[in-house]
């Protein structure tokens, strides 16, 4: 029982652990299918993100702008809020709290803030909740369309786009002008979200096969103004009527367009206008400051090494208006070592290169970057200390974004602008008009180092320079001379020997289009004031004024003469140098005298300001025309008259101004339209092109039959000789007619021809076939001759057997000759009926009939109407 009872104690002892098994068992079994079921009701993906997606679309409705300081205030995705996060973004911008709501809404806007304020990020967070509100894969195509008017500032926004969208799933293509397009457009249908500039876009739309934009759901235009101003139509019109009207845009810039016409072209819907500085005292940031210097022409470049002497730890831009400017002032510099790094950014360059002084200028901390206006507008170099504008703007919105380039983003900086005295009047109003505050400062005269003796003898050892001081000269009297805003630029005030002496040049070459027009206003001064004496009394000019003024322009030709004369001939080999690839300069820098006649004749109206009745419109019809002239040019030449050209002011214009304008507007809107294929072709057709030929010989110099072979025609063509151009339609409808009659009846004569070959054939053959048929009839003639000796009687029984006959024919043909053919038979067939009638007849003649006088009877009837009749004959023989 002990035993027992300790056996008990024992099993009871071991009861627990057998039972904490037991439990362990069935708890991990509970937790395996706890697990198993969880995992069924475990939603998909897609579903759990739909729902999530569902729950921010509602709470798009609830955004509350005073309420937003950070981006997580935003119904935004964690995606998004990451990667903004993972950039160093948390706290948003005033233009960002305003637009990126109504963006999220799915609202057209048009936001405008301050340069540096942040618009980069207010556009690109919407862009990427658009495709992630839709759950966007690369099947799903190109969804959003980023365009910036400059391949940098492309960059610069893919850049961004990928550093704050990285966690995102969308692919981003970058697509700009300068790289390989078939490289692009192998991979363009698989990107959603494209940036990139209206130039390369259009090439894609146009020569891309399977690239279509049908499904896009959002456009952006950064630098709006800039892209819908005239440099751009076209190319933007046409982009337009590629994209499809039920879509989302958005219109971002520092200067934003108000232009009812540019609006109407992107068919917005009831956009949303967010001016975040509008009433902002100033229209510049408020780190920035802004200071001007006016100094002569021949000083400038002093100034600028002076300056560059004394700011040595600074990083600069210097803003120049022409890409020769800034060839040569570069060259220069490097070898005046002023002590800092130069660099030098533009539209002429390589794409590799423009891409390299980017990049370089971003990582350093002290240098000068000498650039053009590709550089003006967006770009976000870090820690600009300086931005020094060499050469005048061509208006306040250029000053603006120029300067913009330091003092950016909570940042400090300054701006200095450097003006002549005859711009100083006309530049500063404007820029007060913006808002823009400038004050004048002086230049110390003892700081200043002068280098133009350096320049001269930098000239004199180096031809290559010379020639780029040269185009360098030619290029900045041209880019002002080109300006539309004739208060700031007037070319006849510029001290044109002086300026060439301080590029280092020892004359100033000669500027064709700037004798041309002074001629020319010489003598309608000359005009306006002889007609004025005679009219009435009241004299706006006197004599000594007209005087004075003939003096002073032949002074000034004389002394363009002095230099054009001895320059004529460097100038004329600088004419014959090729340009390259981009043509920034194009408008300014045409270095062919027949492309400067045009100019001048497209201009031939323009005269300077000074002179009584300047026209104006006049003055812009015709930069427009010359606008027109590059329309099919490529991205680089539409960046190209983002410099130089007089674009209309299409900023700030209230509802008034622009009804005003439209009417102007659609006058030059013929002048505008985009140039078609036909056009071109009739163009060239005008111009009595001739196409080269290709004609191609043998190796032993025999010429090959060309291939398609050339159309002959009997008619003459009148358009050959006709010297007067164009098309005649009537004519060459009238001219196709005759050819088409000429070879109808030639294509006839060919047929008859052959129908009589055919039918001599058949002739030939029948005779063969008589002449057998004799052979034939001969021996049954002998045959038939025997019998008669024999029997005078007609005895039908001695007649031959036609089916024998035929036999016995057959059996010859077949011994002799195997290879008889199938038409053969049928003459055999023929032979037989024949034979039929020519029996018949014989019975008739009974034995006067000879055989041999039987003529072969050639009936003029063809083979089928022969037999026909033969069995018509028998039958009614029998
Ligand atoms: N929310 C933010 N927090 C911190 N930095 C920001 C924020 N938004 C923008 N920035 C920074 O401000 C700088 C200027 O931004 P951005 O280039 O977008 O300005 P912008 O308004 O487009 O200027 P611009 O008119 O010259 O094109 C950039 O360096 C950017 O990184």
């Amino acid at each position: 029982m002990r035993r027992t009872s300790e056996s008990l104690s024992s099993g009871d002892r071991l009861d627990p652990v057998r039972s904490f098994n037991r439990w362990k068992k069935k708890h991990s079994h509970k937790q395996s299918q706890k697990k198993q079921l969880r995992k069924q009701l475990k939603k998909p993906e897609w579903q759990v993100e739909r729902e999530v997606i569902s729950r921010l679309t509602e709470n798009y409705e609830k955004i509350n702008v005073n309420e937003i300081t950070r981006f997580s205030d935003f119904p935004l995705s964690k995606k998004t809020l990451k990667g903004l996060q993972e950039a160093q973004y948390r706290l948003v911008t005033e233009i960002q709290k305003q637009t990126i709501g109504l963006a999220l809404q799915g609202k057209d806007v048009l936001g405008a803030a301050k340069t540096g304020s942040g618009k980069t990020l207010a556009f690109l967070v919407p862009v990427l909740e658009a495709l992630y509100r839709l759950q966007w894969t690369s099947a799903d195509g190109l969804g959003i369309l980023i365009i910036s008017p400059t391949r940098e500032l492309a960059y610069q926004t893919f850049e961004v786009l990928r550093k704050v969208g990285k966690n995102h799933d969308f692919s981003a293509g970058l697509i700009i002008g300068g790289k390989d397009l078939k490289h692009e457009a192998e991979r363009i249908n698989n990107i959603n979200i494209l940036v990139c500039t209206p130039g390369r876009l259009l090439q894609h739309m146009d020569e891309t096969i399977c690239f279509h934009a049908t499904n896009l759901q959002m456009l952006v235009l950064d630098e709006a103004d800039r892209i819908l101003d005239m440099g751009f139509a076209d190319t933007m019109n046409a982009i337009i009527e590629n994209l499809p009207k039920k879509r989302q845009t958005l219109l971002f810039s520092a200067t934003q367009t108000k232009s009812v016409k540019d609006l109407a072209r992107l068919s917005l819907k009831n956009p949303e206008y967010v001016w975040v500085h509008e009433k902002a005292k100033y229209s510049t940031p408020a780190t920035l400051e802004q200071n001007y210097i006016v100094c002569e022409l021949q000083q400038k470049i002093s100034v600028l090494y002076s300056f560059l002497r004394s700011h040595l730890k600074k990083k600069s831009i210097v803003f120049f208006s022409s890409c020769k400017e800034v060839q040569y002032l570069f060259r220069v510099f490097c070898r005046l070592r002023p002590g800092v790094s130069i660099l030098a950014l533009h539209g002429r360059q390589q794409q590799m290169r423009r891409m390299e002084v980017y990049n370089e200028f971003v990582r350093k901390k002290a240098a000068v970057l000498f650039a053009t206006d590709i550089a003006a507008r967006g770009l976000d170099f870090p820690a600009v200390n300086w931005v020094l504008q060499f050469d005048c703007p061509e208006d306040a919105n250029t000053y603006i974004h120029r300067a913009g380039r330091t003092a950016r983003y909570k940042e400090g900086g300054e701006a200095l602008l450097i003006l002549l005295p005859s711009e100083e009047k006309g530049m500063i109003q404007q820029l007060l008009q913006k808002k823009v505050p400038v004050k004048e400062i002086k230049i110390n005269p003892e700081k200043l180092i002068d280098v133009q003796k350096k320049l001269e003898s930098f000239l004199a050892q180096d031809q290559d320079l010379k020639e780029r001081a040269q185009r360098c000269f030619v290029s900045y009297i041209r880019s002002v001379y080109l300006m539309k805003d004739k208060d700031v630029f007037d070319v006849s005030k510029l001290p044109v020997p002086e300026y060439a002496l301080s590029l280092g040049l020892a004359v100033a070459p000669r500027v064709r289009f700037l004798q041309k027009m002074q001629k020319q206003s010489t003598k309608e001064l000359v005009v306006n004031q002889d007609s004025k004496v005679a009219e009435s009394e009241t004299v706006s000019l006197t004599d000594d004024e007209v005087e004075k003024f003939r003096t002073y322009f032949n002074k000034k030709m004389s002394m363009l003469q002095k230099g054009g004369k001895r320059q004529e001939e460097a100038e004329d080999r600088l004419a014959d140098v090729p340009s390259d690839d981009d043509a920034e300069d194009r408008l300014t820098d045409h270095s062919s005298d027949d492309e400067e006649e045009d100019m001048e004749k497209k201009l031939g109206k323009t005269q300077p300001p000074d002179v009584p009745n300047t026209d104006e419109a006049q003055i812009k019809g015709a930069s427009l025309q010359f606008l027109d002239r590059d329309d099919n040019e490529d991205e680089d030449e539409l960046e190209a008259d983002f410099f130089k050209v007089k674009r209309h002011n299409v900023f700030g214009l209230d509802l008034t101004e622009n009804k005003a304008l439209q009417k102007k507007e659609t006058s030059k809107s013929s002048v505008k339209k985009k140039v078609t294929k036909v056009a071109e072709a009739k163009k060239v057709m005008k111009r009595n092109f001739k196409v080269n030929k290709k004609i191609t010989f043998t190796e032993e110099g025999e010429l090959v039959q060309q291939w398609p072979q050339m159309q002959k025609s009997v008619t003459e063509n009148p358009e050959e000789d006709d010297n007067a151009g164009g098309i005649n339609l009537d004519k060459a409808k009238e001219r196709l007619q005759e050819e088409d009659k000429f070879d109808k009846e030639e294509y006839r004569k060919k047929i008859k021809a052959k129908h009589r070959e055919k039918r001599l054939k058949e002739r030939e053959a029948r005779r063969e076939t008589n002449k057998r048929q004799t052979k034939v009839k001969d021996e049954e003639e002998a045959f038939l001759d025997w019998s008669d000796d024999d029997d005078d009687g007609f005895d039908p029984s001695t007649l031959p057997d036609p089916d024998k006959y035929r036999s016995s024919e057959e059996s010859d043909s077949e011994d002799g000759e195997n290879k008889i053919s199938a038409t053969k038979k049928k003459q055999g067939m023929r032979k037989r009926n024949s034979s039929e009638i020519e029996d018949v007849e014989s019975r008739s003649n009974r034995k006067k009939t000879k055989w041999e006088t039987i003529e072969p009877l050639d009936t003029g009837l063809s083979l089928a109407e022969d037999e026909e009749l033969v069995l018509h004959l028998l039958k009614s023989q029998s």
